[in-house]
């Protein structure tokens, strides 16, 4: 126990917090040694999450940055918008290390995070420490940090979907429309009109069409992968079911490429990188066969009467999109064989 490192979890409560305890509950070198709520500090975790009784049976902690070092190592946040920005320097002043799951620290610049999050940004200071821990593209930067900006879901479905294929230019960069599709789970638990069950069930909806805050964080790494501006058309559809997100990508392909090429090209890129699954020709992935997983399954077509390229790639949000990326990060952060603790087959059916 005592070489183990120390997790403490901010927003535990939640749905990204709760992914969380239980990926780490199977970690061999983590402890999980506090779990932290701002609105149930005293009350154990199992009284809203009968689920984690065999697992968690201390109480809850209120948030206390300058009591946190006693108690932790690593932090992890799962907190709303704007919760992070105003913790995260308190936390590394206490040399604790963090890797915060929202998406307070991954717009490098203020501006844009408050055209887009419409809330106050953390400081350029820290925005500038902040790596962004999409593992299979930056995870080289990510060992040694002290603070991981976690990708957001979509972001993380449809980047792993895009940057090969951007990165080797590919397909034209001003040609890509990302249409993504979420499960209810990526809302977080707690409940709104849009997501009850009779607003939900058997209904497909779009929202935030062209205002989604993942906008500017997919364009700012493509145009670091590309090189130059990129811009992105991206639409978010709620699907009634709990997890899973599915990005589908259209882009227009740049000179002669089959289907075999892209696969040819991706599999190369990912190559050695565990969590990434390239499907073979004709072969386009579903939620499920993620489900409960850390996995990024990517299925390719390529219309020759078009000339566009269609990329579908899932993900779990809540693991691949949220925790499991998360600790895949932490893994990095501390020099451990990536998929520490993260072998899980998904869930199926
Ligand atoms: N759900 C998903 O699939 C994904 C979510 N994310 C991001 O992760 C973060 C957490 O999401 P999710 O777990 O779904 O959200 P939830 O709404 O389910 O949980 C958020 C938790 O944060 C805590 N919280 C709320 N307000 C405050 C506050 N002012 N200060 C401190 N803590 C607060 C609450 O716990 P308590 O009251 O106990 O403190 C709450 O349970 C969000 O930023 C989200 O955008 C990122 C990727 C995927
Ligand atoms: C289904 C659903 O509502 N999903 C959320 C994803 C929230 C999220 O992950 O937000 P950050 O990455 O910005 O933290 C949304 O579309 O806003």
């Amino acid at each position: 126990m005592s070489s183990k490192v120390r997790a403490a979890i901010i927003g535990s409560t939640g749905y990204g917090g709760v992914e969380l305890i239980r990926l780490l509950a199977a970690h061999p070198q983590v402890a999980i040694t506090s779990v932290i709520s701002s609105s149930s500090a005293g009350e154990p975790i199992a009284a809203g999450y009968p689920h984690l009784q065999e697992i968690r049976t201390e109480l809850l902690d209120g948030i206390d940055p300058a009591e946190m070092k006693s108690k932790a190592d690593v932090v992890f946040l799962a907190t709303p918008a704007g919760v992070a920005s105003g913790l995260v320097p308190q936390l590394l002043e206490q040399g604790l290390k963090v890797i915060d799951v929202s998406g307070d620290f991954r717009l490098k610049s203020p501006a844009l995070y408050e055209q887009w999050y419409k809330k106050a940004s953390a400081e350029q200071a820290y925005l500038d420490r902040a790596v962004y821990g999409l593992a299979e593209v930056f995870g080289s930067e990510v060992q040694g940090q002290e603070l991981i900006s976690n990708p957001g879901c979509y972001p993380t479905a449809t980047l792993l979907g895009l940057v090969p294929a951007v990165a080797a230019g590919w397909i034209d960069p001003k040609s890509i429309i990302v249409d993504a599709k979420s499960g209810v789970s990526g809302a977080g638990r707690g409940a709104s009109l849009g997501t009850h069950y009779s607003e939900l069930n058997e209904n497909f909806k779009a929202y935030k069409v062209n205002q989604h805050q993942h906008i500017p964080e997919i364009e700012q790494v493509l145009a670091r992968v590309a090189g130059t501006e990129v811009t992105v058309t991206f639409t978010t559809h709620l699907v009634p079911m709990t997890r899973g997100i599915m990005s589908t990508i259209y882009a227009s392909v740049e000179g002669q490429r089959s289907v075999q090429d892209f696969i040819g090209l991706y599999r190369e890129y990912y190559e050695g990188r565990q969590f990434v699954r390239i499907r073979s020709e004709g072969q386009w992935p579903g939620t499920k066969e993620v489900y409960g997983s850390n996995y990024c399954d990517i299925g390719f077509a390529v219309d020759e009467r078009t000339g566009r390229a269609t990329i579908i790639s899932v993900i779990d949000n809540l693991v691949k999109g949220a925790a499991g990326q998360a600790i895949q990060n932490l893994n990095l952060m501390m020099g451990w064989e990536e998929g520490l603790g993260l072998q899980f087959v998904p869930v199926y059916p």
